[in-house]
């Protein structure tokens, strides 16, 4: 008879697939037959059997979502690390990211690092100032902070951590949960590297939560994706999208289009409606 058991993957390093159940943790793998069907990502709920001394996944249970880049699955939300300096803040990364984090069906929640490296911050904080009107959580991560608001996001939810390398996601984890910090270590003595920089994705209990910690990405590619209803995805056009004259109005040229309109009172951030603008003209291009 067939005894199967389920749990979480947290964890994959090449073929070894690490399970959580309510008990323990185990190293799976996946059987033959499955792989081509479905690859497990990290996140994903799996269903799995004992066969002597080695387990092996047979399938991967339906999924809440799903983010390309990193592989993730079944997140509550995802963490924008946006750094304020070094690399420096990008109103436009940072609307590309939360137009990806959107269509894959995830909450997007900004997390800002190195306010202290900034001289000057008055400018940055005023446009992060459109982003909580537009209804986006915003919240400040820096070193010696208690990141008390941080840590009750994250209370009891799986969150994913993006942004680019270097915006200081370790760091924070770091802070969050110093077991991270010594298991970081670790593995970078593992594998003899002098320092800790994210190469796979794996979730990590913080705060009574899981976080993913993910490697930095380089590409920002809508390409592949189905952006046909980027605007929903969108807080800011959230008040105006249902007084559109037409029903499938995608706020480019139609006429008495209420998110223009609300464009040009100013009642919109103007870079998020030109990144929006920007990726609906290059679809419009594809098709
Ligand atoms: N001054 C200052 N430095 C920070 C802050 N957060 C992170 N750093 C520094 O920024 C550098 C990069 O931070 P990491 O935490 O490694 O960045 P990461 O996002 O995990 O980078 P990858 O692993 O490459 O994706 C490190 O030298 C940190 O010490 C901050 O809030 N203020
Ligand atoms: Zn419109």
């Amino acid at each position: 008879m067939i005894n199967m058991q389920q749990g979480r993957i947290i964890k994959i390093i090449s073929n070894q697939y690490t399970i959580q159940n309510e008990k323990e943790e185990i190293i799976a793998k996946p059987r033959g037959k499955m792989r081509q069907q479905q690859t497990p990502v990290v996140g994903d709920f799996v269903e799995y059997e004992k066969i002597e001394d080695s387990y092996r996944i047979h399938k991967v249970l339906p999924r809440t979502n799903r983010l390309l880049r990193p592989a993730i699955a079944n997140v509550d939300q995802a963490l924008i690390v946006t750094s304020l300096k070094d690399p420096d803040y990008s109103c436009h990364l940072l609307n590309r990211l939360i137009f990806l984090v959107g269509l894959a069906g995830v909450k997007p929640v900004i997390c800002v690092t190195k306010l202290d490296l900034l001289e000057d911050p008055e400018e940055i904080l005023a446009d992060l100032e459109k982003y909580k009107k537009a209804g986006y959580d915003v919240v400040f991560s820096n070193p010696g902070s208690d990141d008390r608001e941080l840590q009750e996001i994250l209370n009891g939810k799986v969150s994913v951590l993006c942004g680019q390398s270097g915006a200081g996601k370790s760091s924070l984890l770091n802070r969050l949960n110093p077991d991270f910090e010594l298991q970081t270590q670790a593995i970078s003595k593992a594998l003899g590297r002098g320092k800790h920089t994210t190469r796979y994705c794996q979730l990590h209990p913080v705060c009574d939560g899981l976080v993913a910690d993910t490697p930095g990405f380089s590409s920002l590619d809508f390409t592949r994706l189905d952006t046909s209803h980027l605007d929903a995805c969108i807080l800011d056009f959230k008040p105006y999208i249902h007084t559109c004259r037409f029903k499938d109005c995608k706020h480019l040229n139609e006429p008495d289009c209420s998110i223009k309109e609300a464009l040009n009172k100013g009642e919109i951030n103007a870079s998020i409606y030109e990144d929006y603008k920007n990726i609906m003209e290059e679809r419009g291009k594809k098709l």
